[in-house]
């Protein structure tokens, strides 16, 4: 495509998508935009740093041909007021990669914002926003390096749809209209109307999206953040399609925190990824008081931008927070933060954020040893208390440095020593892995109390069911006896007969049937005392169903089954234990 503006760099090749993977050539060209407000002065700095680290990474055989690509304000200015030109968004596409400063959105009127109009035209339906703690880096947090989390944010649905009908316009009132009348809602007149669309196909991919990380990045959980309590069928209906994906498409690789409880007593299985959900309220307070629970969150539009920026400050602020905006392939890197108008062009604010999208540009394209320069450099230009304003007000004794200082510090570490700035990354992320060993230890030793602590309140069988036990149904029953006293249990399930038909075997069976009928168990096969058919529970049976079931058939457990195998035990003593624990019944 011939550019009116655009100069493509004549050295260098773009980069491309080979056998459905990105293949970057030693000197790729990558796109930048460098955005409004405080756009140019990060810009500026960080592109010198990406160079340094390539440099210094590579010993001058792979270097970064950039093009300038234009938005926002630059953007009308040289395109005759359009800030959003048509060969900028061809760039992109045909680029891949691509980083950005950030763009002006004017508030309650005006243009509509042009950073959700890229991610819509791209289609890039991932916001990924990593956060974690840089050591040095002032915090009102008492344990901030605890914070390790990866917010991936859907980017594309939502309240950001752009479908919003301004009060007192024709649109309004027809659409105000429909509602009132065919659909029975009430709400008051001359109100403003947004709607919120959120799709089974939006959800979907990026909750697989997040899972597919968790897979490659060995995170041990995703948790799924939802308001689906009171927006059922678009919060509630994500949760359940991200318990879908999981299900359906990882489900060698996942388990749900029911299941982290009820199968495997708190005990997380190597290999395996805890898929939860929580509230989007009380997950802002989780992630200050109890950080280490959680590392992957997947949330809907407007839940993730709100959390990125609050989650954010626990470790330094927007300054130094990252992100990325993909696609399957094509991906815009840019800092969560805005264009703090009140800063542009005084060479004062943290670059942080850019510097570190940068990062994780520098990751997506598999040139790992540079990321790896630039994260150690910022550590160590922390850990000198040479900062940029935002962190000196928080920070006895640092000295305020300017943007462009910051970045010369920088580039002077990258090309210095790193070996030690290796081992700090190093130490941290044993510590985050230790705090998380202790809690999974905590989680077996009571999975009650744990439960409990994590704000679960058992609801259904599966919540509270113990792992069931299989015997054959030719074993002895004086066999089967030792075997169920050494593991402390009180009942066996017996494998499906020539009829296909599971059994039980209990304590109480033994009694009766053995001991009372003076046999010796040693000569009776556990076939002939075992009851069949087997009394079987869906997963999803509420506590109160369970008791029924149990008080009905007079019996004193459950087994719980999943498409027609059993999977758990419920006791009635579970029942009793459960209600003294949590309480029970509204009245
Ligand atoms: N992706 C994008 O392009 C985004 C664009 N925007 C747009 O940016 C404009 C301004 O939005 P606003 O709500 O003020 O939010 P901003 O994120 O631009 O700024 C809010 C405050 O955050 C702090 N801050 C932001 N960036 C830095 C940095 N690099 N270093 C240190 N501190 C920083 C400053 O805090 P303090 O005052 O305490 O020093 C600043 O006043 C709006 O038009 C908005 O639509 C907003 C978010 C994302
Ligand atoms: O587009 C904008 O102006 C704001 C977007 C935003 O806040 C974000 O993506 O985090
Ligand atoms: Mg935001």
């Amino acid at each position: 495509m011939a550019y009116q503006h655009i100069k493509m760099p004549t050295t260098g090749e773009k980069i491309t998508v080979v056998d459905g993977k990105l293949h970057v050539p030693d000197e790729p060209i990558v796109g930048y935009v460098e955005g409004d407000g405080i756009g140019p002065d990060i810009t500026r700095a960080c592109l010198r740093v990406w160079d340094a680290a390539v440099e210094q990474a590579y010993g001058g055989k792979r270097k970064i041909q950039w093009c300038e690509l234009f938005m926002g304000e630059k953007a009308a200015e040289i395109y005759d007021g359009n800030y959003f030109p048509e060969e900028t968004l061809e760039a992109l596409k045909d680029l891949i990669v691509s980083i950005k400063g950030p763009l002006t959105t004017p508030v309650g009127g005006g243009f509509r914002s042009l950073n959700v109009a890229l991610r819509q035209e791209l289609d890039l339906y991932a916001c990924v926003r990593p956060v974690r703690y840089y050591a040095g880096v002032p915090s009102p947090m008492v344990h901030p390096e605890m914070v390790d989390i990866v917010i991936f944010r859907e980017n594309t649905e939502d309240v950001y749809s752009g479908i919003e009908y301004k009060s007192g316009t024709p649109e309004n009132e027809k659409v105000a209209k429909f509602l009132r009348e065919e659909m029975g809602a009430e709400f008051f007149e001359g109100a403003g109307i947004g709607i919120k669309p959120v799709s089974a196909f939006g959800s979907k991919r990026l909750v697989r999206k997040a899972i597919r990380y968790a897979i490659d990045h060995k995170k041990d959980s995703v948790t799924l953040v939802h308001k689906g309590n009171i927006m059922k069928f678009t919060e509630g209906a994500f949760r359940n399609w991200g318990y879908e994906v999981a299900r359906d498409e990882f489900g060698d690789v996942t388990i749900t925190e029911d299941e982290l409880y009820s199968v495997y007593g708190g005990v997380q299985p190597e290999g395996k990824i805890v898929i939860k959900d929580r509230i989007a309220d009380i997950i802002f307070q989780l992630l200050q008081l109890r950080p280490a629970e959680f590392s992957v969150l997947a949330t809907l539009n407007l839940n993730g931008d709100y959390l990125s920026d609050a989650a954010a400050a626990h470790v330094g602020g927007v300054g130094i927070a990252p992100g990325a905006n993909i696609a399957d392939f094509v991906a815009v890197f840019e800092a969560t933060h805005g264009t703090a108008p009140k800063y542009a062009n005084l060479d004062k604010v943290n670059p942080g954020s850019l510097l570190l999208s940068g990062v994780m540009m520098l990751e997506y394209m598999g040139w790992q040893e540079a990321a790896d320069l630039i994260n150690a450099a910022l550590t160590k230009v922390i850990a000198d208390k040479t900062v940029t304003y935002d962190f000196a007000r928080q920070m006895p004794g640092a000295r305020e440095v300017k943007t462009s200082e910051f970045g010369d510090l920088l580039i002077a570490k990258i090309r210095g020593k790193t070996d030690e700035l290796v081992a700090v990354a190093e130490a941290h992320r044993a510590q985050v892995e230790a705090e998380k060993s202790k809690l999974e230890e905590q989680r077996a030793a009571n999975p009650a109390e744990a439960m409990k602590d994590a704000g679960r309140q058992p609801h259904a069988v599966s919540d509270i069911m113990h792992k069931v036990v299989t015997v054959k149904g030719d074993e002895s029953v004086a066999e089967v006896m030792h075997m169920m006293r050494e593991a402390r249990i009180s009942s066996v399930v017996v494998e499906p007969d020539s009829s296909g038909q599971w059994g039980i075997m209990t304590q109480r069976d033994v009694m009766r049937k053995i001991i009372n009928a003076n046999r010796s168990p040693a000569r009776v096969a556990v076939n002939e005392i075992a009851n069949r058919p087997l009394i079987m529970v869906a997963r999803d049976t509420s506590l109160a169903e369970a008791s029924t079931t149990m008080v009905e058939a007079n019996i004193r457990r459950v087994v719980v089954g999943a498409t027609g195998t059993p999977v758990g035990v419920v006791s009635d003593m579970d029942l009793f234990r459960t209600v003294e624990e949590f309480g029970w019944g509204t009245e």
